[in-house]
């Protein structure tokens, strides 16, 4: 198969769909690899590093768009990408279509096939190509929301940990899952007092076994978040319903029951939010203030630690990626379940019950079309 990797283009997304550790595997199994010039540079890796694994390189992203049959990239496709886009060409890459409806469209005008890394599932409900970057954003979200929570940033000017005689800072965790349980890793390190809110019970009882003392859980509902908000200084949203829009957990009236320079990192701002006033934001502007609660909501977090988040996701993605490219998507998907999930808009079909859900499109049955 024609494999390309396109340079990403998303405001300080300095990741790249493929290393060349990446590229020596997939020419080993008997595919041609492009990559456009200076892909990787902004994760550490060189164009003699990818032609000296096997890749050919590419000018322009119209010449990796034009020449390839599977595109491997990171962040969904941005505007000026759209057209360049070929009817059934496989896109592997994120889209979070969820949290933008002229993606959605426009993938269903260029009658793509649209794998998701994010949907992608397993038996167990993981959601294996997700993980990685969850790891890497839920650990950066504490890093940041300590940065802002600093006073000439706009924050209350509290230090996560205290110092002794004095309180640490409270953070609150919205969801317990992969960025959730990596958040509160990180705050209790650094010995803030967290409390992680679920609506999974179960989950919540794992996570009061393994946290240390400084964890604390507590029911996920209005009420319970309600009663948090004064006190705490740093909150985190990191809730996800696979494939589908985050529900609305803090509403926007509910900013006045914080104090001033409380900070809100909202990771769960790629499938809309789970902050009412949360819209997306980029490294280079990361954060807005409404009613003094400081908003943080980079859509692409590990964009800005491109030498870890390069590497663990494409330990992730290269064996999904040599399956699609060796079998073919349809027998890849038609064998494997976890990628078939994957599949989000193919040919111009809505496959992915959630996408379909939240713009009130006409929803095909994924098997159909394989
Ligand atoms: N902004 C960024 O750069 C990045 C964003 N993300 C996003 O972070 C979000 C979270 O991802 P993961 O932790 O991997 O998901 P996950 O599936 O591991 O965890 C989500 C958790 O939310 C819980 N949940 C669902 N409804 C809830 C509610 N009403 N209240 C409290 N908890 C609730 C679930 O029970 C689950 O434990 C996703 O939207 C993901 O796309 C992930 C990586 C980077
Ligand atoms: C998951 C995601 O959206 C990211 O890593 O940018
Ligand atoms: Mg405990």
């Amino acid at each position: 198969m024609i494999i390309g990797v396109p340079k990403e283009i998303k405001n300080n997304e300095n990741r790249v769909g493929l290393t060349p550790a990446g590229v020596i595997e997939l020419v080993r199994n008997g595919h041609k690899v492009y990559v456009q010039a200076t892909a990787g540079e902004g994760s550490g890796f060189m164009d003699e590093d990818y032609t000296t694994a096997g890749a050919s390189i590419l000018p322009s992203i119209e010449e990796v768009y034009g020449i390839a049959e599977m595109i491997i990239k990171v962040k969904e496709p941005i505007e000026s990408e759209y057209s360049l886009i070929k009817e059934d060409q496989l896109l592997f890459t994120y889209f979070h279509f969820a949290s933008y409806e002229p993606l959605t469209h426009a993938m269903i005008k260029q009658k793509a096939v649209c794998l998701a890394y994010e949907t992608v599932e397993r038996a167990d409900r993981s959601l294996p190509l997700l993980v990685p970057m969850s790891e890497v954003a839920g650990r950066m979200s504490i890093q940041e929301g300590a940065k802002y929570l600093e006073k000439p940033l706009k924050g209350r000017g509290i230090l996560l940990g205290g110092v002794p005689g004095v309180r640490p800072a409270k953070v609150m965790i919205l969801g317990g899952g992969v960025v959730g349980t990596n958040a509160a890793k990180m705050a209790a390190g650094m010995g803030a007092d967290v409390t992680i809110l679920d609506t999974n019970l179960a989950r919540l009882r794992y996570l009061d076994d393994i946290m240390p003392a400084n964890v604390n859980t507590f029911m996920s509902n209005e009420y319970n978040i309600r009663e948090l908000l004064p006190t705490h200084d740093l909150i985190i949203g990191a809730v996800l319903i696979p494939g589908a829009k985050a529900p609305h957990l803090i509403t926007r009236d509910m900013l006045k029951e914080m104090r001033p320079g409380t900070v809100v990192v909202d990771v769960a701002v790629d499938q809309g939010g789970c902050i009412e006033t949360c819209k997306p934001t980029t490294h280079e502007n990361p954060t807005y203030i409404i009613d003094d609660v400081v908003h943080y909501c980079v859509a692409n977090m590990p964009g800005a630690v491109p030498y870890t988040s390069t590497l663990a996701l494409n330990n992730a993605t290269l064996p999904y990626a040599i399956q699609l490219a060796n079998k073919g998507w349809k027998k890849a998907c038609a064998d494997s379940n976890e990628l078939k999930l994957g599949l989000n808009i193919v040919q111009g079909k809505v496959v992915y019950k959630g996408v379909a859900e939240a713009f009130n499109l006409d929803y095909t049955e994924v098997d159909s079309v394989l």
